[in-house]
C-alpha cells in the first residue's frame, strides 16, 4: 500500500496538530451549547474520531452518507443521499464534519437540506480544502489545511475505495491510475 504513494501531503503529526487546533477553536465557539456533529461518510470518519477528542465540551454525533463521486477522481455533480440522519435537526447547532471540500457540491446540498429542516446554525469543519476547485459559493469556517488541485488519498480519503486506512495523506504514483 505505502509503495503506491508518490509523496506525502500531510503527515500524521500535521494531521494531529490540525485536529488539536480545530478542536480548540470549536471548543471556544460552542462552550455551553450542545452541538450536533454530523460526519459525512465515509471519508470523514478518521478525522471525526480524532477531532472530537480535542473538543472539550459536550457534543452529540450523527452520520449522513451522501455520494457525489463514483469510482474515479472526478465529481459527477450529482448528490445522492445514501443514509439520512436519524434525528431531527430543528433548532440544533450543527457542525458538519468533512474530510475534503472541493467543488462544494456535496456540502452545498447538505447545508440546503439542513436549513430546510430548520437547524439553528450550521458550520462546516473540513480537514482539507481545495479552493481552486470550487464551483459553488460555500466556505468552511474551520479548515485544517488548504491544498492545491491534486487528487489525494489516505486518512479516510479513497481511490476506488482503497487507501482510506493510510495514517497520512498523500499523492498516488501515476502508475496506480493506469493499473
Ligand atoms: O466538494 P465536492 O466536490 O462535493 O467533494 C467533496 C466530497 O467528495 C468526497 O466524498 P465521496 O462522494 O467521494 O464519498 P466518500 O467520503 O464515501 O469517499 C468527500 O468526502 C466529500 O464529501
Ligand atoms: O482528492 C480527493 N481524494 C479522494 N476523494 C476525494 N473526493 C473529493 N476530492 C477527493
Amino acid at each position: 500500500m505505502h509503495n503506491d504513494i508518490e509523496s506525502i501531503v500531510l503527515t500524521k503529526e500535521q494531521i494531529e496538530a490540525a485536529c488539536e487546533r480545530l478542536g480548540k477553536e470549536i471548543t471556544a465557539d460552542y462552550e455551553g451549547k450542545l452541538p450536533l456533529c454530523v460526519g459525512i461518510l465515509k471519508g470523514s470518519i478518521l478525522f471525526m474520531a480524532d477531532l472530537i477528542k480535542h473538543i472539550d465540551t459536550h457534543v452529540e454525533m450523527e452520520f449522513m452518507d451522501v455520494s457525489s463521486y463514483h469510482g474515479g477522481t472526478e465529481s459527477t455533480g450529482e448528490v445522492k443521499i445514501l443514509k439520512d440522519l436519524d434525528v431531527s435537526v430543528e433548532g440544533r447547532d450543527i457542525i458538519i464534519i468533512e474530510d475534503i471540500l472541493e467543488t462544494g457540491t456535496t456540502l452545498n446540498a447538505i447545508v440546503d437540506l439542513l436549513k430546510y429542516r430548520k437547524a439553528n446554525s450550521i458550520e462546516i469543519v473540513t480537514l482539507l480544502d481545495k479552493p481552486m476547485r470550487r464551483k459553488v459559493d460555500i466556505e468552511a469556517k474551520y479548515v485544517g489545511e488548504k491544498i492545491p488541485d491534486d487528487f489525494v488519498v489516505g486518512y479516510g480519503l479513497d481511490y476506488q475505495e482503497k487507501y482510506r486506512n493510510l495514517p497520512y495523506i498523500g499523492l498516488l504514483k501515476e502508475e496506480v491510475y493506469t493499473k
